[in-house]
């Protein structure tokens, strides 16, 4: 599965993180969202795959293309027999997110990426559109630190881990009401909080590695980009675990229907029995081969975001493998048309 496949996905998330970085500091989420959807879906149908869409631009936006349930790849065309012999590709299952940080990229901030996973099918947790309790951390602390121990301890246990002091770590929270009590809680421990306004995939993905000077991740973001960081994770050998939040009155934006009693019983018809089960890594990117992709839209920790230069464009994408078990940082120049000259760094 990983072969062409690991190839081909880093040039479906450059074309989505070039699409959307023309609209960097434009104030236009939406274009900035769509043009990269657009893109993405374009260079995926494309490659000699049969896949599926489980976690797309799907409930929240009512979206036309890559939404939950899409097949792409040429080899689910129905024409598919033209082109590829179907019943020889097994089949696999994407979550997407063409644009991580929509208000990142309209606004011109840090830390925007077009980023995708994928397994075989039924490897990634359909996660539905509800909220997501989160807790990412190094691959030291992996197992060791736990979602449903307090933040303080967390804490104590990870510079345990890392072989600091607890005033040397770096939490990353999202700054949202819903957080207030928790970022108390992690600077009275003695650790410091960076408040990111959006884009938690980033964050859970820079805990994977040494020197990006951020610890952990904690507190509550969406669930989908909880799979897609679980994946990441999971291929890069990191914690995360992930617990579904449902009750509205605990995220405070009422995006997620009118009452908990309600969205119990949306779980349930999605089979979901255990609302507050806790997932880790293994759980929500369950297969054998998990891949995950991303590409900088606007720069961040990892990478850097799409510079454009007369002619053509420079884009740094990162792509890990279970399988292979490598990050591989991926540089690419662009050509357009006929480059008067080739952007170096
Ligand atoms: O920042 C985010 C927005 O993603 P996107 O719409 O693709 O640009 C994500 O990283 C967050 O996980 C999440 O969507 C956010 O926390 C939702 O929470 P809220 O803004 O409080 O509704
Ligand atoms: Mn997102
Ligand atoms: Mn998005």
């Amino acid at each position: 599965m990983e072969n062409t496949l690991g190839l081909e996905i880093i040039e479906v998330v450059e074309q989505a993180a070039i699409a959307s970085a023309r609209w960097m500091g434009k104030g236009e989420k939406n274009t900035a969202d769509q043009v990269a959807v657009e893109a993405m879906r374009e260079r995926m149908n494309r490659i000699y795959m049969r896949g599926r869409i489980v976690i797309g631009e799907g409930e929240r936006d009512d979206a036309p293309m890559l939404y939950i349930g899409e097949e792409v790849g040429i080899c689910s065309r129905p024409d598919a027999k033209n082109f590829c012999n179907p019943d020889e590709l097994i089949e696999i299952d994407i979550a997407v997110d063409p644009c991580e940080g929509t208000n990142l990229v309209a606004y011109g901030q840090p830390g925007s990426m077009a980023v995708l996973a994928i397994s075989e099918k039924g490897g990634l947790f359909a996660a539905p559109d509800f909220y997501m309790k989160k807790l990412a951390a190094p691959p030291a602390a992996k197992g060791k630190v736990d979602i449903n121990k307090s933040a303080t301890e967390n804490l104590k246990i990870l510079a345990e881990c890392l072989d600091r002091s607890i005033e040397e770590l770096v939490v990353v929270v999202m700054k949202r009401e819903r957080h207030n009590d928790l970022i108390k809680e992690i600077r009275e421990a003695g650790a410091r909080v960076q408040l990111i306004s959006d884009g938690d995939v980033g964050a859970a993905l820079s805990c994977g590695f040494a020197g990006t000077n951020i610890h952990a991740l904690m507190g509550i973001g969406a669930a989908p980009e909880g799979v897609i960081s679980a994946a990441a994770m999971r291929a890069l050998g990191g914690h995360f675990q992930g617990q579904l939040i449902y009750d509205p009155e605990i995220v405070k934006t009422g995006l997620i229907g009118e009452s908990k009693e309600a969205n119990i019983e949306r779980l349930k018809s999605m089979g979901i029995n255990d609302p507050d089960k806790v997932y880790d890594a293994d759980e929500l990117a369950s297969g054998e081969t998990v891949l995950f992709a991303a590409c900088g839209i606007t720069s961040g920790n990892l990478m850097q975001g799409v510079r454009f230069f007369n002619g053509g464009a420079r884009t740094q994408s990162l792509v890990i493998s279970n399988q292979s078990k490598t990050a591989r940082f991926v540089d690419t120049i662009h050509m357009f048309d006929e480059p008067k000259s080739l952007q170096l760094h």
